[in-house]
């Protein structure tokens, strides 16, 4: 299994479709903010080197976050957009660590990620650029829409079609370079392996679990509580 990666969570997101009080990454889950919850599943990844955030500019809440003043835990400043936030944390890696160094990109919103995915993720047999994904499971239809309605255009072969989600793996120098060079293009990445596919990187899929949800909705806080419920005892809880 590699060893001394780093993380970057980008957290730095409003929630507009959680519709909350505040961002959904501060959101209770099982009494704990859903941030801290994610943050102390990444620390206790083995090899881990250390953690980078991206926080909005006016994040009231993370100083508050038992995670928030740990050793391996460092901020920054994110972006407009989910790729802005990312590249930040990009920058500050460049100027510490070695181009080298493996990086996982993880969401804030996936609390619940397990470890049997991260140790599959992390293994030597995987390539040094891959992400956790899930294949399509339900029929996939294609829409247009006609008068302000949607209507099927037609219905596309689920074969070899994948849904991805994070973490997403690949050395540092290679993403921040492909990241970079794709925002100053103009085209839109809605996660890294995008921006390096761009470029002609070949990335690997490794087969996550389907409970690795992305917090989004307000229904997904309970499908996330229930997950983490049968997860983690009390005693754990207490981390
Ligand atoms: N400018 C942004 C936008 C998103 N994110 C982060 O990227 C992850 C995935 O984004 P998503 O789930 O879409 O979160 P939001 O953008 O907050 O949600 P919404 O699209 O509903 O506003 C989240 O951890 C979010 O905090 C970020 O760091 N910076
Ligand atoms: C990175 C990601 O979680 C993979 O599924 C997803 O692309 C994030 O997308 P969003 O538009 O920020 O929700």
């Amino acid at each position: 299994m590699i060893k001394d990666y780093w993380v970057i969570v980008p957290a730095a997101g409003i929630g507009r479709r959680m519709g909350a009080d505040r961002p959904k990454q501060y959101l209770p889950l099982l009494g704990r903010p859903l941030l801290s919850l994610t943050l102390r599943n990444i620390l206790g990844w083995s090899g881990l080197a250390g953690v980078v955030v991206s926080l909005s500019e006016q994040d009231t809440y993370f100083s508050h976050l038992k995670e928030a003043n740990h050793p391996l835990v460092h901020r920054v400043i994110g972006g407009a957009e989910r790729a802005d936030s990312v590249l930040s944390a990009l920058d500050f890696l460049a100027q510490r660590v070695s181009g080298d160094t493996p990086v996982l990109v993880h969401d804030a919103a996936r609390p619940c990620v397990s470890e049997r995915d991260i140790y599959a993720l992390l293994s030597d047999n995987v390539s040094s650029m891959a992400l956790l994904a899930r294949p399509a499971c339900d029929t996939i239809k294609q829409s247009h829409r006609v008068g302000g309605e949607t209507y099927v255009e037609k219905t596309v072969s689920r074969e070899n079609i994948w849904l991805a989600q994070t973490p997403q793996r690949a050395p540092l120098n290679t993403l921040h370079s492909c990241l970079g060079k794709a925002m100053e293009q103009g085209v839109a990445v809605t996660d890294e392996a995008s921006a390096l596919e761009l470029f002609g990187h070949s990335l690997q899929l490794v087969t996550g679990d389907s409970d690795n949800i992305k917090v989004t909705h307000p229904a997904d806080i309970v499908i996330a509580e229930t997950i983490l419920r049968l997860r983690y005892s009390p005693t754990e809880d207490k981390r």
